[in-house]
């Protein structure tokens, strides 16, 4: 874990690029990210606001009213998502739901995620949601980043597959509310396994890494 994550020797690798679509995502799609980042600021304001207890008590009839309006419509397939988003290069199309990276997924920091050569960047910030410790974020939630960035990472290979183990160093607590960024890359690859290596920091703050392998499937 001590080398630093540039990965050139190796790009045979990478066969796809990852950065996002910047095409504008408009309509239906553009309504769901909009509710999702609504909903986020809900629960920020959740979380920490003091709130007198009629407004929560005006909150919750105002969602529990807008739960059984959006609760009404049948579900959709998954196919849908993919045709109807963008093009099959769009790989945010696929994964506007992750609870990580989704943009129409409330539960999401979100975390941004960019391809720099053969290593993956990621940025994001955890809200009060997400607190472990107090004003530091769960640890728990560090390792679904790491997961993600990693499983990412290895999902640009010719043979992704499912974690199979991911282990994590916590070095420093993680602040909440400040802007970290992380790293990652295919280390190896050994047969179906995929090693991969992480990095998180605020700042210049190494606060964890992480150690992941993952198994293509058969
Ligand atoms: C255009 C389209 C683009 C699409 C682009 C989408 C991008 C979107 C990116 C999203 C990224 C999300 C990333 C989230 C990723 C998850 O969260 S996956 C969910 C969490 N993981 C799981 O649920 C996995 C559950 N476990 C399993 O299914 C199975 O145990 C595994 C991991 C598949 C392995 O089972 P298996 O294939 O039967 O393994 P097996 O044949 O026994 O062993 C094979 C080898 O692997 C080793 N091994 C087995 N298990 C393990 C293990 N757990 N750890 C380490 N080594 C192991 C064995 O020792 C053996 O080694 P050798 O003897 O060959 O040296």
């Amino acid at each position: 874990m001590n080398e630093p994550l540039d990965g050139s020797a190796l790009s045979q690798y990478f066969l796809l690029p990852t950065d996002a679509s910047e095409a504008p995502v408009t309509g239906i799609w553009a309504e769901r990210r909009r509710l999702a980042s609504i909903m986020r600021t809900v629960i920020e304001h959740l979380t920490v606001a003091d709130t007198p207890e009629s407004e929560l008590r005006e909150a919750a009839d105002t969602l529990q009213h807008l739960a059984a309006q959006l609760g009404a419509h049948p579900r959709r397939r998954k196919r849908d998502d993919i045709a109807d988003t963008a093009t099959p290069m769009d790989k945010h199309a696929l994964i506007d739901f992750s609870p990580l990276i989704g943009l129409s997924n409330p539960i999401s920091p979100p975390l941004e995620l960019t391809l720099d050569g053969n290593t993956l960047r990621g940025r994001l910030r955890f809200g009060t949601a997400y607190e472990g410790p107090p004003g530091c974020a769960h640890g728990g939630c560090i390792a679904a980043v790491f997961d993600e960035l990693l499983g990412y990472a290895q999902s640009l290979t010719s043979l992704p597959g499912m974690t199979g183990t991911l282990t994590i160093r916590y070095r420093v607590p993680t602040p909440l509310h400040t802007e970290l960024h992380c790293e990652a890359r295919v280390q190896r690859i050994s047969g179906r396994k995929i090693f991969c290596v992480g990095r998180l920091y605020a700042g210049e703050t190494l606060c964890a890494e992480a150690d992941g392998v993952f198994l293509a499937s058969r």
